[in-house]
């Protein structure tokens, strides 16, 4: 854990202080947003948000050791204190000053957009290691420092953690970081403080509207990575999906030179002779005069773009793209992402991680592309998330699909009935049941699957819980399956 050795005076340098009190000239040695996990010696942030208010937990803070808070306004409390017009939009500038600003210290990559992030972080760590660097991860799977895995809650953390994170990776010798930058994160100030040296997008579809109310709010949250990519660090370079139609605009805001791909406009790096099969995708890139084969072992069409936004990011920063094509080769699969589980059953179980319309619509694609027989999808919506895309989900799923079993996801503080019948309103004309247990929704799909069918389970990829009320409970889809599998005699585990 990183610690720090810093007067309060020299950490506010770079923000505007409305006013202090007590003697700033006190040594700092942590910072904390959360009364609960501050450390003797923190500067303790007073954050107001819309469950709690920070200030009224700083008393607590204080009695747990903190030396100095952040406030919007002055506390009765005998510790110096700092007030400021948003303590939310300076925690990260502070963070960085308190943990010795790492983000400056290594190279550092950010990918935003509705879907891909982990998939296209997971390509560039890969192609970092390949390089024979030490690569630092941070995303929806956790943190992972050259090679160690950390478990995290959010797929961008609060500012404070990442830059604790940051600070981590320089001290073990990482020199290249890749991070997944949510919606969330960039609304609300959490990577304040990084300098990126590259920013990737991947695409803009619906989600998060319970968050951000209309697209163009989600997209203006978006676009702050790319309009923030000015500072010393140089060269730095914004890589834009020229597909999106919100590729005009990220253009427009971006503070650095753009670079563009896709596959159905004219952009710097252009997909062509793509080939998609059960085993993954296949392409040619022409770029700069150049063609590259691309072969990357998870199909479907979306998995171009992935690959694509990878493998510009490589050449860009200076990397031969043959070595980058290789590095993509060798990826067998990022968990939970079209992960397939496989018994010795003889029919395709398929989890994936599809959780909005878009994602949904082309897994659901890319599965029936390679089934003879019939598919059978399994999934459900989350609870205290954006509600209009559940029955967009629903009718995405029926028109691909041959048979729906709609079931739960993480219900969260909802009524999970109420959840399905919310996405049941977008179901026709495809054969569909409502089964809220999701380990009894998996069963009914494995019992019900026959020679040649898929079963497609989206929605929680990689988790390993469901959430039901605020209760975590242990729930892994490839494990329900395997259990559900092995009850049928199937046991023969070749993955
Ligand atoms: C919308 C959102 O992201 N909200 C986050 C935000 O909430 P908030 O600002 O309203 O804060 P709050 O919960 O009211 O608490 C106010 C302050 O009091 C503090 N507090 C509270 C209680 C206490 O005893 N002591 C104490 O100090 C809290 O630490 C906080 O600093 O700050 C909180 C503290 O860090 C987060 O827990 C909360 O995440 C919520 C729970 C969440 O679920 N966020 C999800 C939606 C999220 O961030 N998702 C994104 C997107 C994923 C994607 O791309 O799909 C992600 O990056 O994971
Ligand atoms: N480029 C893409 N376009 C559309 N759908 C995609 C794309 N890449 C992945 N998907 C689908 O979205 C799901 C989530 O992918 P991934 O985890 O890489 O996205 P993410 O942006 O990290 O999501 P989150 O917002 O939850 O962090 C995948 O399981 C797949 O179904
Ligand atoms: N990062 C996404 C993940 C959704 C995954 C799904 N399983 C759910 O719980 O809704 C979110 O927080 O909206
Ligand atoms: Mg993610």
């Amino acid at each position: 854990m990183p610690t720090a050795n810093k007067s309060l005076v020299d950490i506010i340098k770079e923000i505007e202080v409305q006013a202090s009190s007590g003697d700033c000239q006190v040594i700092i040695r942590g910072m904390s947003m959360d009364s609960r996990h501050v450390q003797p010696g923190d500067l303790y942030a007073c954050v107001p948000g819309s469950q709690a208010d920070g200030h009224d937990f700083a008393g607590r803070a204080v009695d747990s050791g903190a030396v100095a808070l952040v406030v919007e306004r002055l506390l009765p409390l005998a510790v110096p204190q700092v007030k400021v017009a948003s303590v939310r939009q300076v925690i990260g500038k502070l963070a960085a000053a308190v943990y010795d600003c790492p983000s400056e210290k290594l190279e550092l990559v950010g990918v935003t957009g509705t879907n891909g992030k982990t998939t296209i972080t997971h390509l560039i760590e890969k192609i970092g290691i390949k390089h024979g660097k030490k690569v630092g991860l941070i995303g929806t799977l956790g943190a992972r420092i050259n090679g160690r895995d950390i478990p995290g809650e959010r797929t961008t953390p609060e500012s404070i953690e990442v830059q604790k994170l940051l600070s981590e990776m320089v001290d073990e010798g990482v020199s290249l970081a890749v991070m997944e930058v949510s919606s969330h994160a960039l609304s609300l100030g959490r990577v304040a403080g990084c300098e990126f040296d590259a920013g990737i997008f991947t695409n803009l579809t619906q989600d998060h509207l319970d968050y951000h109310k209309t697209m163009k709010d989600y997209l203006n949250a978006k676009s702050r990575l790319f309009a923030g990519l000015h500072g010393e660090k140089q060269p730095k370079i914004s890589i834009l999906n020229g597909d999106d139609p919100a590729f005009g605009e990220l253009c427009r805001v971006s503070a650095a030179p753009v670079v563009s791909y896709g596959i159905h406009n004219s952009v710097d790096y252009h997909a062509e002779d793509v080939r998609v099969t059960t085993e993954g995708v296949r392409f040619q890139v022409r770029f700069k005069e150049n063609l590259q084969e691309i072969s990357y072992a998870t199909p479907g069409f979306f998995s171009v773009y992935n690959a694509l936004a990878a493998f510009a990011w490589g050449v860009e920063r200076g990397y031969s793209a043959g070595t980058v094509a290789e590095a993509l080769a060798e990826i067998a699969g990022v968990p939970g992402r079209f992960e397939s589980v496989r018994m010795g059953q003889p029919f395709q179980v398929i989890v994936d991680y599809a959780h909005t319309p878009d994602g949904l619509e082309n897994v659901v694609r890319t599965a029936r592309d390679f089934t003879e027989g019939r598919l059978l999808t399994v999934f459900g919506c989350g609870g205290d998330r954006d509600r209009t895309k559940r029955p967009l989900m629903g009718e995405v799923a029926a028109q691909g699909s041959d048979f729906l079993i709609v079931t739960s996801d993480n219900p969260r503080t909802e009524d999970p009935d109420q959840i399905i019948k919310e996405i049941l309103t977008g179901v026709s004309e495809v054969e569909s049941i409502a089964i809220r247990d999701r380990r009894e929704a998996i069963r009914k799909a494995c019992h019900m699957a026959k020679p040649g069918d898929t079963i497609l389970i989206a929605g929680k990829g990689h988790e390993t819980y469901q959430i039901f009320g605020t209760e975590v409970h242990p729930f892994d889809d490839r494990e329900v399956v395997r259990e559900a599998l092995r009850g049928l005699g199937y046991a023969s585990l070749d993955n």
